[in-house]
């Protein structure tokens, strides 16, 4: 799991939390919500999040809708006396994936997976 606390500036966070306050960060309101003092920056983040937040409900809810998917599928197949998983076809979505994104849509892919029908 990561833990490393990131800052805007994608430096790493002091564990003492001192990194504001010396002039190398934004330290006003705004910059508590956006991470920026400016304000004409900060209302284009705000709106960018919107969007985002919209994504991530979006992709949270298709995830969800797969899983149950998925293991509606391992179910009927069980239940006609079928195998609990078809690797070709998992090789087939890891493939899938791994073209579109490379390294990082193959671990996608495989949470993907685990989601649906457990862990191997
Ligand atoms: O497509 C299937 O046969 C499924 O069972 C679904 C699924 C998946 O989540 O995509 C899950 C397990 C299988 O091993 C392969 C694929």
């Amino acid at each position: 799991m990561m833990t490393d606390v990131v800052e805007s500036s994608g430096g790493l966070a002091r564990p003492d939390g001192a990194n504001g306050a010396d002039g190398a960060n934004p330290t006003g309101a705004a910059a508590a919500r956006t991470g920026t003092d400016d304000s004409a920056a900060a209302e284009r983040i705000t709106a960018i999040r919107e969007r985002i937040d919209e994504i991530d409900r979006t992709v949270i809810a298709l995830w969800q809708e797969r899983a149950a998917l998925s293991q509606e599928v391992g179910a009927t197949r069980m239940a006609s006396g079928g195998t609990r998983l078809v690797l070709s076809r998992e090789r087939e979505i890891l493939e899938r994936f791994r073209q579109a994104l490379g390294a990082d849509g193959t671990q996608l892919a495989l949470l993907l997976l685990r989601a649906g029908r457990g862990p191997l």
